[in-house]
């Protein structure tokens, strides 16, 4: 438990260092921040009576035993705000520290003097007294110091103690009686990549050209200019592991495979080996580099999907029997979250004799494949693990390479899922891909862009995923897809597509929110330039994110008031940048013309900012002038369901 170190009293007490900002939960979890960016730091300092307080900032990265020091200045009501910038991802502390500028008060108090012909000679000894015994200063503070003394003890003019250079060089020169240092909070820098990217799931079985063939890493290596030109960062796999043949799934997550089912990828572990093995069809380890290589080459960054399963091959289920809990008939209970029933798999029991080695493990296999290139891990279903072992295995991680990010898969209920992110899962799966309706969008990234959440939540916004195909989608509609596409990509900074949304797939089981023929228990081959996809709408949609800062940023967000409920429409401003974009997005299919306020949206940075006079439709490249506080506009979502508009002065 962090501690406020206590000073030595003054006569008016200690000080109070409250409403501290940024912090969660007290300090007990990192706040999130972004590398290279300024951290803002605000608090509450006050103390009984009248002398001048003086406040910092003191913070280091964890490791480093050097504290960096940034000043802190009072704003009105006793708040006290500074900054600094991490420049190294990982984890950091900082704390706040107080004292009395006791010459600052003596100046304040003598200032207060009447000017009446009084002596105040005695005043004046004191302050000079003051001057000799500060000690602490810069060499250039203390020739002040030194000079000032000299005038005053030969001039006894107190004037030469009022001298602006020489309060602020005693600030820096006092001894701190009475130094107040508060807790310590903790805090997170991530590099960029984490703030903002466009996701792309695939399963590489399903990469090939010949239905009914295991696709290899080369196949998914030919994949990617297609993928890259569609504008996205990050291509996440499906699992790459052997599949166990025990209990394997068949197709729609039939209990019994028949012969040639390739399994589910999620059921990990064979006799070719268990999470550290490459699946033999897909290549080899060499291989999977080539496409880690292949993928950078195209500004891809590689993600991987860590599940803790095993299937009943897994090579642990020999080697480490004590990790897995047998039932009173020797057989072991498969993995479920309910209603969903994971036959095909065991989970090893994290209350284990020998739960520390298996926690180890799992920690050693992530580090296997940071070391084959991978910084980027998908969390499969972390909330059915002990949390505890999350908190543990990410930091073990990220303290070996802080570059490491890990999203929680975590569709739970919102406490747990947010818990998930204190404790360090880097973003967060979300609400989003069932969020349709105006007010549901606005009440849900109201929450997640407010405080505190926006301080350690960062949401990943996925349309669909292998498992979800949500109802919504399920008419097939490109307008819709396009509608779900824009949503995604400009209310959050990151977001995902699972493959197949390009080609608006959408046949489901009937009656669930799943897919038919789940490439989760097949390999699927698809025409990626099937007619009707709507591969340039995401390409373009990509090309708006890229060229505008402030659709790389979440928590920026405000809401206006369109006059058509059927529309939603916001402000993101990238304030440093200067970069101010009005959204409108249509969420049913009618097409229709809405009023967009713009008027008290202001454009530019500092003195240079203006009211937005002026907008750019970010896809045609038209401009249209404001009238009246606001924009007429058409949006025809046949074509194209959102408006993107650039605000300009
Ligand atoms: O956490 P979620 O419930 O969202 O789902 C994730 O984890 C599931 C278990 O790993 C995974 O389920 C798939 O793999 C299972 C094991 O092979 C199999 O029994 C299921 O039928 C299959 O859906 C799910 O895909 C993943 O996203």
């Amino acid at each position: 438990m962090n501690k406020t170190l206590r000073p030595v009293e003054s006569a008016h007490g200690t000080f109070h260092i409250t409403d501290v900002y940024p912090s969660v939960d007290g300090g007990r979890f990192p706040v999130k921040r972004i590398v290279g960016e300024p951290v803002e730091v605000w608090a509450d300092i006050y103390r009984a009576g009248h002398d001048v307080i003086s406040a910092a900032l003191v913070w280091r990265r964890e490791g480093d035993s050097e504290w960096q020091v940034a000043p802190m200045t009072a704003h009105s009501d006793d708040r006290w705000g500074g900054a600094f910038v991490p420049d190294r991802p990982g984890r950091y502390a900082f704390a706040i520290e107080a004292w009395t500028d006791e010459f600052a008060s003596w100046r304040h108090r003598f200032e207060q003097k009447p000017r009446d012909g009084s002596d105040h000679t005695l005043d004046a000894l004191e302050g000079a007294g003051m001057l000799t015994q500060a000690q602490a200063g810069s060499p250039a503070a203390a020739a002040v110091i030194i000079r000032q003394c000299e005038i005053f003890l030969q001039t006894g003019e107190p004037g030469a103690l009022l001298a602006p250079e020489l309060r602020e060089a005693m600030a820096g020169s006092q001894f701190r009686r009475d130094l107040m240092r508060s807790q310590l909070y903790a805090l997170t820098a991530d590099r960029p990549r984490v703030r903002s990217g466009a996701w792309y799931q695939m399963f590489p079985r399903s990469q090939g050209k010949t239905p009914g063939m295991h696709a290899t890493f080369n196949d998914c290596i030919a994949r990617l200019p297609d993928i890259a030109a569609m504008g996205f960062d990050v291509v996440l796999l499906a699992p790459i592991h052997p599949i166990g043949r025990q209990h394997r799934k068949g197709r729609n997550n039939a209990t019994t495979a028949q012969a040639g089912d390739p399994g589910s990828p999620y059921a990990i572990g064979a006799a070719e080996g268990g999470h550290d093995a490459v699946h033999p069809e897909l290549g080899t380890l060499d291989d999977f580099r080539a496409f880690v290589a292949a993928s950078q080459a195209y500004g891809l960054e590689v993600a991987l999907d860590f599940a803790v399963q095993c299937s009943p091959d897994h090579p642990w289920l020999t080697e480490h029997p004590e990790w897995f809990k047998r039932r009173p008939d020797g057989s072991m209970r498969t993995a479920e979250h309910p209603p969903q029933r994971w036959e095909d798999v065991v989970n090893p029991d994290f209350g284990s004799e020998d739960a520390g080695a298996l926690w180890r493990a799992l920690r050693d296999v992530v580090l296997f494949w940071v070391e084959q290139g991978v910084r980027i891990f998908r969390v499969d279903n972390p909330h059915t693990k002990p949390l505890a072992f999350w908190e543990w295995l990410i930091r073990e991680v990220r303290d070996r390479d802080a570059d490491v990010l890990f999203l929680a898969e975590a569709f739970a209920r919102p406490k747990l899922m947010k818990g998930l992110a204190k404790l360090g899962f880097t973003q967060s799966y979300s609400y989003f891909t069932w969020r349709t309706q105006r007010f549901e969008l606005e009440q849900y990234l109201g929450e997640l862009a407010s405080y505190p959440e926006r301080d350690f939540f960062r949401p990943n916004f996925f349309v669909n995923t292998p498992d979800v195909l949500p109802f919504h989608l399920q008419s097939g509609e490109s307008w819709m897809f396009k509608s779900r596409l824009a949503l995604a990509a400009t209310l959050s900074s990151s977001y995902g597509i699972y493959s197949g949304f390009e080609l608006l797939e959408h046949t489901p089981v009937p009656g669930r929110e799943e897919y038919l023929n789940s490439e989760k228990y097949e390999i699927r081959v698809r025409n990626w330039e099937q007619p009707g996809n709507i591969k340039p709408y995401i390409a373009a949609l990509n090309r708006i994110r890229r060229g505008n800062p402030a659709l790389q940023q979440f928590a920026n967000l405000r809401f206006i008031s369109v006059d058509d409920g059927g529309v939603i429409g916001f402000i993101k401003e990238a304030v440093d940048q200067g970069n101010v974009i009005a959204a409108a997005i249509a969420l049913s299919a009618e097409l229709r013309e809405v009023w967009l306020p713009l008027g008290d949206v202001m454009v530019g940075r500092g003195d240079a900012r203006r009211p937005v006079s002026a907008v750019e439709d970010l896809v045609t490249g038209e401009r249209h002038a404001l009238e009246w506080g606001g924009i007429r506009l058409r949006i025809d979502p046949a074509r194209d369901p959102a408006l993107l508009l650039r605000c300009v002065a």
